[in-house]
C-alpha cells in the first residue's frame, strides 16, 4: 500500500486512535505517526506498546508538521482540542475527526480552525465496548463503513487523500450530510445503545430486588445488551448530549411503537404481535438476502459493507 501522508498526528489515544495507529503501519499509509494524550498516564503506555512512532508531551509538539490532524478524543470536548490545536496547525493540513455525532462537532471544531486548513469531519462505523490505548487493533476497520462528511467547498484532493488513509486502513468510504448522518445514527447506534443501558440496569434493579440470577442464566440477546452496556461512560454520555434532537425524535417513535406492543400484550391481541414480529422479521432477511448481514461473531460491532 503506498504512503498517503508523510505525517499524521493522533490527538486522543484511545480504541479508534490506537487501532488507526496499527492500521496505518499495517498499510505503510504515513511516514512518521506522532501522539498525544492528555494524561500522563495514558502517554506512558503508549511508550510502553509502540503506540506512535513519536509520543509527544504536548499538542503543539504533535500537530507541527503534521499534514493530517485526527481528534480521536470524546465529542463533547472537540471543541476545546480544536482550540489547543488551532495555533500549531502547518498551512494546507487537514483536520479530521473520528466523533460518533457530526453536526455537533463541525459547530464546534469548524470555527477554530484557520483559513487554509481543510476540515473534514469523519466517522469509522467500527468500534467496539473497549476503550483506552491498549484496546486497539489493526483489524478493526477491515471492511467497515467510514462516513465523511466534507462542507462544501472543501478541497477535493484533501477529501480524496482521507479517503485514500480510510481504504488502505481497510474501510469502505462513503460522503454524507452531517444532518443525515446523525439521523442515521440515532436509529442504527446511538438509540439502541441507550436501550441496551437501559435493560441492563433494569435487570440489575430485578437482581438486586429478586436476588435472582438474571446475569447467570441469561441468554445470548441479553449477553449482547451486556457488552453493549459496557461501552465507555463518557462517550456514549456525550453523544446523547451531542445528538440529542435526532435521538430524541428516534426515541419518541420507539416509545409509541412500545406502548403500541404493551397495550397489544395487556389486551391479549396476538395478531397485533404477531403482524409485528412477521414485518420485522421480514427486514431481517431482507437485510441477510441483499447480503448486508454482519457475520455472527462481530455481530453489533459495526456496519459492514455488502
Ligand atoms: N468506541 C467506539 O466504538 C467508537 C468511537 N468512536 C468515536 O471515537 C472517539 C474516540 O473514542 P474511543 O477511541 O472509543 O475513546 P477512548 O476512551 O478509547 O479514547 C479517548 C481518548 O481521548 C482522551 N481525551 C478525553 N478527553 C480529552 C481532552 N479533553 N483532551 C485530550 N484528550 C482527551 C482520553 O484520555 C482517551 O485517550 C469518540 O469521539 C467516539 O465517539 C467512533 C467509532 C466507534
Ligand atoms: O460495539 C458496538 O456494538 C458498536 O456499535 C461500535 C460503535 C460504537 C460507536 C460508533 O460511533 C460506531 C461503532
Amino acid at each position: 500500500m503506498a504512503q498517503v501522508y508523510d505525517r499524521v498526528a493522533l490527538i486522543g489515544l484511545g480504541l479508534i486512535a490506537s487501532s488507526l495507529f496499527w492500521a496505518i503501519k499495517r498499510g505503510g499509509l504515513a511516514g512518521e505517526v506522532t501522539g498525544y494524550a492528555r494524561s500522563d498516564e495514558t502517554r506512558a503506555t503508549a511508550r510502553e506498546i509502540g503506540l506512535c512512532d513519536r509520543v509527544c508531551d504536548s499538542v503543539a509538539e504533535a500537530v507541527a508538521g503534521a499534514d493530517l490532524v485526527v481528534l480521536c478524543v470524546p465529542v463533547g470536548v472537540m471543541g476545546a482540542v480544536a482550540a489547543e490545536i488551532a495555533p500549531h496547525l502547518a498551512p494546507g493540513a487537514t483536520v479530521t475527526d473520528v466523533g460518533s455525532v457530526k453536526a455537533d462537532v463541525i459547530a464546534q471544531v469548524g470555527p477554530h480552525l484557520p483559513d487554509g486548513v481543510h476540515f473534514i469531519p469523519g466517522h469509522p462505523l467500527a468500534g467496539t465496548e473497549h476503550s483506552g490505548p491498549r484496546s486497539g487493533f489493526a483489524e478493526l476497520f477491515d471492511n467497515r463503513w467510514c462516513l465523511l462528511v466534507p462542507v462544501e467547498g472543501t478541497d477535493a484532493d484533501a477529501i480524496a487523500r482521507l479517503r485514500a488513509l480510510w481504504e488502505g486502513a481497510g474501510a469502505n468510504v462513503e460522503e454524507m450530510d452531517a444532518e443525515h448522518h446523525d439521523l442515521v445514527l440515532a436509529v442504527t447506534s446511538h438509540a439502541p445503545h441507550l436501550i441496551a443501558y437501559t435493560m441492563v440496569g433494569v435487570a440489575d434493579d430485578l437482581r438486586r430486588v429478586t436476588d435472582s440470577e438474571v446475569i447467570k442464566y441469561s441468554a445470548a440477546g441479553f449477553r449482547d445488551f451486556t457488552r453493549i452496556a459496557a461501552s465507555d461512560p463518557t462517550m456514549w454520555r456525550d453523544v446523547f448530549l451531542t445528538n440529542k434532537d435526532a435521538t430524541l425524535e428516534i426515541l419518541g417513535r420507539f416509545t409509541e411503537e412500545l406502548f403500541a406492543l404493551q397495550r397489544a400484550i395487556r389486551t391479549g391481541d396476538g395478531d397485533h404481535l404477531h403482524a409485528y414480529f412477521t414485518r420485522t422479521r421480514a427486514i431481517r432477511r431482507g437485510i441477510i438476502e441483499a447480503g448486508q448481514d454482519t457475520d455472527a461473531p462481530d455481530f453489533g460491532r459495526g456496519a459492514r459493507k455488502p
